[in-house]
């Protein structure tokens, strides 16, 4: 069916010219709103919502150089014949030095080139095209906000080229990655890529849909070099089964036309490997949540004794309460003397980074942007609901104005909501779904690649969907249910404006959020978002207040009830059922013999 058809069953009224682009799935960009802490009122957003107003590509005008992860902002033509450098940390810290020394800025640096014609930015990207200097190092790592911490950090990427002349990346694999068109690493590529293949150990943070999976995807397949025959040489750990197969999909996309043998860990796979040894051998990548692993040790369906090479994706999540002591069994299970570990992540508390730093052998540290930051090119706002019944009244206002954009995530905070929410807005006439961990695998693989495929507009998920999973065209992210931790806000948001692209994320939150909310506010500040003053007066919440949020989710009024109880829920369920009766109606009038028959 038609969805402005559908979305318009629900007593909204949708304008075809107007939502045009809507139709053209997966070609992202958009967006609108303002402030005062009343019911339905949004709060935030501010500078870019004028530069999203203006009438060109919206990459081009909005996005600072410094944000630029993807290129976009810029096509300028490149010339990298990179010569090998191989500086290390030393240098990076001399050459810091001596640009602090020589009060050397990289802003002034650009205005100050021969040709007083050539424009700033020009010249920025002519340097960048450059190989890498002690000199030019500081300003390098400025332009793409990236920190390198540790001893002898390799130096970062300066093109794609690199990867050939300087790390010697075979061909084959340098011809797979040039499939995806993207013209240059991304900031955490540039960082993370290097220090893995120098086969040093990494923590490695960056803002959500920043292209982490590839940074350490390539070195991954790098090391192996090619099929071995010799058991799991390489285990990636994520913390759910959707962000394994997505990471298997892309891993297979790279490593094209090497016949690598990987494993996806299910329950599947387990048992086959349990029932043929041999298979074991033939293996050389393992791909698989913490729990599933740590099964298939304990039933020594598998050896990890041969991994050199262990990522830990989302790895703040994997050393949280929960993970941890699968995590810790995992680590324990790769025995080999030369594993190298990879952590990866766009929050990392700094609790996360003490315990990594127990078991990591002098790491390095490339951290792209503030920690903890939300990925900048996503237009947040917060909205006072007042109470749990708002909330629908909140989303039914924002289909009426045209301000629910699809395809939409939208968050709640347990799997009963998310149910509950699905009746609700499923007799709305929504193109709407539901996932979460009590779905069988095989429905929530359906549901995902619906939504993919763009037959799925709104999709009502738990903390399941917050981390990893890559949907490029999600334009809105509506946290019905405010976020139980900052670094559960930082994911959620991130499954919108990721490579690049333009996205909202709208907060929905009561009075019983309220001592909550300042950790939003810092977030959205951190990421160049305009809040109103008072809510950055705001006092910071106690450790304790988070902890206790953290552990526990509020205590809040069913969906359905609160549905019931607000007028505008009053309203809609007369309307339903007066709809079904007139339906019913109908059917019986049609089955009901004629006078002539
Ligand atoms: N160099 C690049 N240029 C352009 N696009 C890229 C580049 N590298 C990766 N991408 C694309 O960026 C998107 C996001 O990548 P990815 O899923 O790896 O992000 P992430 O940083 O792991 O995000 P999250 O923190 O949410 O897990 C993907 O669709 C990927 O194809």
């Amino acid at each position: 069916m038609d969805i402005f058809r559908s979305l318009s069953m629900g007593g909204a009224k949708f304008d075809k010219n107007r939502f045009k682009d809507d139709l053209n799935l997966f070609n992202a960009s958009s967006s609108s709103s303002s402030s005062s802490f009343k019911p339905g009122s949004k709060l935030g957003n501010g500078a870019r919502d004028d530069a999203q107003k203006s009438s060109a590509p919206a990459t081009t005008l909005i996005m600072p150089e410094t944000l630029d992860f993807f290129g976009s902002a810029s096509k300028a033509a490149r010339n990298n014949d990179a010569d090998n450098v191989a500086v290390t940390a030393s240098a990076v810290r001399q050459g810091k030095a001596k640009a602090e020394q020589s009060g050397e800025d990289s802003d002034e640096e650009e205005q100050e080139g021969p040709d007083g014609s050539s424009s700033k930015k020009g010249k920025k990207r002519k340097r960048e095209e450059e190989p890498l200097t002690k000199a030019t190092l500081p300003s390098f790592l400025k332009a793409h906000k990236l920190k390198l911490t540790g001893t002898d950090v390799p130096m970062p990427l300066a093109s794609w080229e690199e990867l050939e002349t300087r790390f010697k990346v075979g061909s084959w694999l340098f011809k797979n990655l040039q499939k995806w068109g993207w013209e240059e690493p991304t900031a955490i590529q540039r960082g993370a890529m290097s220090v893995m293949l120098e086969n040093r150990d990494l923590l490695a943070g960056a803002p959500t849909g920043s292209g982490k999976t590839l940074a350490f995807l390539l070195p991954l397949i790098h090391h192996l070099k090619n099929p071995a025959k010799d058991g799991f040489r390489a285990v990636i750990v994520s913390p759910t089964r959707e962000l394994a197969q997505q990471i298997y999909e892309q891993l297979r996309r790279l490593s094209e036309g090497r016949r690598f043998r990987i494993c996806v860990l299910t329950k599947a796979t387990e048992s086959t490997l349990k029932q043929d040894p041999a298979l074991r051998k033939k293996y050389d990548i393992l791909i698989t949540t913490p729990l599933r692993l740590v099964h298939a040790i304990e039933q020594e369906e598998l050896e990890l004794d041969n991994v050199r090479h262990l990522v830990l994706d989302e790895a703040d999540r994997l050393l949280e309460q929960g993970f941890l002591e699968q995590t810790d069994a995992i680590l324990a299970a790769c025995s080999h003397p030369e594993l190298r570990k990879a952590l990866f992540s766009a929050t990392l508390p700094a609790g996360v980074e003490e315990m990594a730093k127990t078991f990591m052998v002098d790491e390095c540290r490339v951290i792209v942007g503030t920690k903890d930051g939300a990925t900048e090119t996503i237009k947040q706002s917060l909205q006072f609901v007042g109470s749990e019944d708002g909330k629908l009244h909140a989303m039914r206002s924002l289909i009426q104005s045209g301000g629910l954009k699809p395809p939409v995530l939208l968050f709640v905070q347990s799997i009963q909501r998310a149910k509950e929410l699905f009746h609700e807005l499923v007799y709305d006439g929504l193109h709407v779904d539901v996932i979460h961990s009590e779905r069988p695998k095989a429905q929530r693989e359906g549901v995902i690649s619906a939504f993919k495929r763009g037959d799925i507009w709104v999709l009502i998920c738990t903390e399941l969907m917050a981390r990893g999973i890559d949907f490029k065209g999600v334009r809105l992210v509506i946290n019905y249910d405010f976020p139980q931790s900052v670094q559960s806000y930082v994911h959620r948001i991130g499954r919108t404006g990721r490579a690049g692209r333009q996205g909202e994320a709208i907060t929905y939150f009561t009075k019983e959020d309220a001592p909550y909310l300042k950790t939003i506010v810092n977030v959205m500040r951190q990421s160049g978002c305009e809040v109103p003053q008072w809510l950055v007066e705001l006092p910071n919440p106690s450790k304790k207040i988070k902890r206790k949020l953290k552990a526990k989710a509020p205590e809040r009024t069913d969906v359905r009830v609160a549905a019931g109880s607000s007028i505008v829920g009053r309203r809609e369920a007369r309307k339903r059922k007066e709809m079904v009766e007139a339906s019913k109606r109908r059917k019986n009038l049609e089955k009901a013999p004629s006078r002539s028959e």
